[in-house]
């Protein structure tokens, strides 16, 4: 019998449209193959909705996204867009109101660099040799991104001071903390905090709490490290690793790493979850970890695995669609492995066939089963 699930789809700017429309043809192969109709609302987000409609972040695209299972969003922002006052350009206008609206606390970045792609890797491939698979599990709904005060005042002297101002509750800490050690539990049950303790009041609370959490988890061997040293360890041995929690801004950062070392950032996907439903599923908001590349968009080379890899996210921890989730994670292996490579990944190596941004997902797309 065929399942029905209402998604709103949010392709945004720059190569979002292009990636979001690779992962259509992704998803309706899935949803063929595995009998799921996709009710699909497309809306308006970010640069796109403010030439259409002069803000960032429409009523109508909120209201759809209320009355779906889950969000589908590209990326935003570009230089078109910069000189905007700050608050009403595409990200702080539309993506994190979104994650702030939806109560979106937890971000899974899952990096894997596939074995077949070590060489595409910056990382030594002696040091990597299966490649790796380590969970980056970010905090998204506070610290930095969202403390007050915040903004900027000019002194009597004439200085200007900009405020943004680092704020985490122990419930904050103690939620996301959570959900990576139980994250832990279901894969190779070590978990690394990452945090700046010997300096941010706090990364302090952030430890202490993580600590405490740990009681819940024997099982889950937990260490702590500096932002800083994590951030030299991940490139010094990435499959020294199995999952990360981390702050807002700290994951950010390590996210963006985290991709470049597994091949490229347009390898990596992310879910933004909330709170889990009395199925045990989340209402949830799926997007590829980088930007709207307007280096590259328009010219139909972007890589869409990030996006397609957040589609199968959305699947698994919205959808409750396991078996359509794994099929489509089995199917980008698949074209990986038989040497398909977008531009950010080609290195011309031997058995390496360049392709653009439809053909990779056309391929993805045959290979559902
Ligand atoms: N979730 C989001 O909407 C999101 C995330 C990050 C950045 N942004 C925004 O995107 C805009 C550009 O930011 P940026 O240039 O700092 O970062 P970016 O992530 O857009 O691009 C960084 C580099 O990675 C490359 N890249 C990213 N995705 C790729 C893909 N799928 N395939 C091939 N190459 C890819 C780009 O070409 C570029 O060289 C900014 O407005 C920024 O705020 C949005
Ligand atoms: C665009 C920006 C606000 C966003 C963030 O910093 O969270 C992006 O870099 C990401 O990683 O999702
Ligand atoms: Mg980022």
């Amino acid at each position: 019998m065929s399942k029905t699930h209402r998604i709103t789809v949010l392709a945004g700017d720059g190569i979002g449209p292009e990636v979001m429309d690779a992962s259509m043809l992704v998803l309706d192969a899935a949803s063929k193959a595995f009998s799921i109709t996709l009710d699909k609302d497309v809306q308006l987000v970010g640069g796109a909705a403010i030439d259409a409609k002069g803000c960032p972040l429409p009523q109508e695209t909120i209201d759809s996204c209320e009355q779906s299972d889950a969000i589908l969003f590209g990326s935003v922002g570009g230089p078109k867009w910069e000189n905007l006052p700050p608050d009403e350009q595409p990200e702080r206008g539309a993506l994190l109101p979104l994650r702030s609206h939806f109560g979106l606390f937890a971000n899974l970045r899952p990096g894997v660099c596939l074995p077949s792609l070590t060489h595409a890797s910056p990382v030594k491939n002696e040091l990597i040799p299966n490649g790796f698979d380590v969970l980056c599990v970010r905090e998204l709904t506070g610290g930095i991104y969202f403390g007050q005060p915040k903004g900027r005042h000019t002194g009597e002297d004439g200085d200007i001071t900009a405020i943004d101002t680092m704020v985490y509750k122990k419930s904050e800490i103690e939620r996301i903390a959570r959900i990576a050690f139980t994250a832990a539990m279901t894969r190779d049950k070590r978990l690394t905090s990452v945090d700046k303790a010997n300096v941010l009041q706090n990364s302090i609370l952030w430890r202490e709490t993580v600590i405490e959490v740990a009681k819940d988890f024997p099982e889950v061997e937990l260490s702590h490290l500096y932002v800083d040293n994590a951030a030299m360890q991940l490139v010094k041995q990435p499959d020294a690793f199995d999952v990360l929690v981390t702050g807002n801004l700290f994951g950010d950062i390590l996210s963006d790493e985290m991709a470049m070392i597994s091949g490229s950032l347009g390898m990596l996907p992310s879910a933004s979850l909330g709170s889990q439903n009395d199925n045990g599923l989340y209402f949830g908001m799926y997007e590829p970890s980088g930007g709207s590349a307007p280096d590259i968009a328009g010219q139909g080379i972007a890589n869409p695995i990030a996006q397609i890899l957040s589609a199968a996210m959305m699947l698994r921890y919205s959808l409750g669609e396991n078996d359509a989730a794994s099929a489509i994670e089995a199917a980008v292996n698949h074209a990986i492995d038989s040497g398909l490579r977008t531009g950010d990944l080609f290195t011309g190596k031997d058995g390496e066939k360049k392709v653009g941004t439809v053909e990779m997902a056309e391929a993805i797309a045959a290979a559902i089963s």
